[in-house]
């Protein structure tokens, strides 16, 4: 067998045991180059993969390369000599540098009449960053909910010029960070590089601009001053939906940037395949890395409620961070929501007023609709997918990933253990599955609480987090 096929036997085992995400995103670019003796040499765009890949999927490498080559496999890891874009060669790329110079002109040293920045009497185009110095790498608390994301935005914050991720576009839902992420990208690259143009724009005040530019027959100004920036960061390009004509020159402009090796780094609420935009576009979205942020497990929640509650300056005991976090589960600016109006009852209130459980509930009450509810199946549920950092969907899921199944079992057992729900209407909460599999679910729970101490430690964590649900207190540091 060659290189191709003992590769795309790896291949096959590897996409049944890591997620379709994380497939595409770490998987699908690497190319198999050489085989020799029993030594398999796969291509990969650049260091953060080979450092993501020894990291995170260093076990299922090896026992897909164990399974298609022998005990004796090895792998060895070459980093593509391009600047990391990849696909040498692709037709895709070669129609966009096309295009860019058809419908684009040249970067023209002067900003032209009618282009939103210009100001008067000053000869080439000052590129105001718009950034706000408020976010940056520092403030930004890490977890695994982000940390690609994360390390991807440090990487082209570091080397711009060079990003191996052109585009990187981070998306995840609202309120986790893809704005402060962005800012931070441009806030460090102004720091190290100051003589780089780095300018922060949303797709509606891009919108915005193009509509006045076509108003005033200067779009083409536009797109020249345009041309004129280093790193460009646009936020919440799920706004180019239903927008042809935004489309169309962001199309231009993002290929006669790309083709200048100027970094373009966007921020989306949705992942790009499920972006609406034109085809063309999409996939050159889709050429560079595409990060997502999910909501952070509660440990993370509350690094981020300490570090903003540090920089307010206000006390909170550790039972009431907990117990907030717990709550505030799907949006960290509620999460600061939180703590702004506990700040503020705390000064209406007086220097007296601690910040305690009872004045924690009355706040969250404008933010949660079920705070100190009984334990039902779905707090159960929630508890124990936000522990293991999965979607609640993916317990009613048929996958048989590893790290689901054992969630989905545990969540069985708990709400066994917790509710009245019988057998047979927990089989159906969990996707319909029959009252044997619960039975063999909570069996197989209690028998790994017996012979493993992880499982039975990550049991009374998550009881300690029911618990912690309805009141009761944290031994959590804070
Ligand atoms: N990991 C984190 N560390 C520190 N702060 C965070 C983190 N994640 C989010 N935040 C904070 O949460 C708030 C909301 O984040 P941000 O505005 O970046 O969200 P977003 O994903 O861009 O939301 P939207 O989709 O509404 O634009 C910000 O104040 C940000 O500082």
């Amino acid at each position: 067998m060659d290189h191709t096929s003992i590769w795309n036997n790896c291949l096959q085992n590897i996409r049944q045991n890591v997620d379709p995400q994380s497939f595409q995103t770490w998987f699908a670019p690497i190319r198999p180059v050489a085989l020799q003796q029993n030594e398999l040499t796969i291509q990969i765009p650049n260091r953060l993969f080979y450092e993501w890949l020894e990291e995170h999927y260093v076990d299922v490498l090896k026992s897909s390369l164990q399974q298609a080559l022998g005990t004796t496999g090895r792998l060895q890891y070459r980093i593509s000599p391009s600047r990391g874009e990849g696909r040498s060669g692709a037709p895709a790329q070669n129609g966009a540098a096309k295009s860019g110079n058809k419908n684009t002109s040249a970067p023209g040293p002067r900003p032209a009449p009618g282009n939103p920045f210009v100001i008067p009497g000053v000869t080439r185009p000052r590129i105001p960053s718009n950034l706000d110095t408020r976010y940056t790498f520092d403030n930004f608390i890490e977890g695994d909910c982000n940390s690609l994301a994360r390390n991807a935005a440090k990487a082209v914050a570091d080397n711009p010029a060079n990003t191996a991720f052109n585009p990187l576009v981070i998306h995840g839902n609202v309120g986790l960070g893809k704005t402060h992420l962005l800012q931070a990208i441009g806030n460090h690259i102004t720091q190290k590089f100051p003589n780089k143009a780095v300018l922060y724009v949303s797709t509606d005040t891009f919108t915005n601009q193009l509509v006045s530019s076509i108003g005033s027959n200067t779009t083409n100004d536009l797109v020249n001053w345009y041309q004129n920036v280093d790193v460009l960061l646009v936020d919440d390009i799920q706004q180019l939906v239903k927008r042809k004509k935004t489309q169309d020159v962001f199309f231009n402009l993002f290929n006669v940037l790309r083709q200048n090796n100027k970094a373009v780094v966007m921020t989306c609420d949705r992942p790009i395949i499920e972006l609406d935009i034109e085809e063309r576009l999409r996939s050159r979205f889709q050429w560079g890395l595409s990060a997502d942020l999910s909501m952070p497990a509660l440990e993370t929640r509350m690094a981020i409620l300490k570090s903003k509650a540090d920089s307010t300056a206000v006390d909170i005991p550790a039972n009431v961070a907990e117990f907030i976090c717990f709550h505030i589960q799907h949006n960290i600016r509620q999460l600061e929501g939180v703590l702004n109006n506990l700040v503020l009852h705390k000064g209406v209130l007086g220097d007296g007023q601690e910040i305690d459980l009872k004045l924690a509930k009355e706040v969250l009450k404008n933010f949660v609709t079920e705070i100190n509810k009984e334990v039902t199946p779905d707090v159960i549920q929630r508890t124990v997918a936000d522990y293991y950092n999965l979607e609640v969907e993916n317990l009613a899921s048929a996958t048989r990933r590893r790290q689901v199944v054992l969630a989905r079992q545990i969540s069985m057992f708990l709400v066994k253990q917790y509710t009245e729900e019988s057998l047979k209407s927990i089989g159906r909460m969990f996707g319909g599955r029959d009252h044997s599999t619960v039975l063999y679910s909570i069996k197989t729970v209690k028998d790994l609480m017996e012979t493993n101490d992880e499982i039975r430690k990550s049991l009374s964590e998550l009881e300690r987090k029911i618990r912690i649900g309805r009141g009761e207190g944290s031994d959590m540091d804070f």
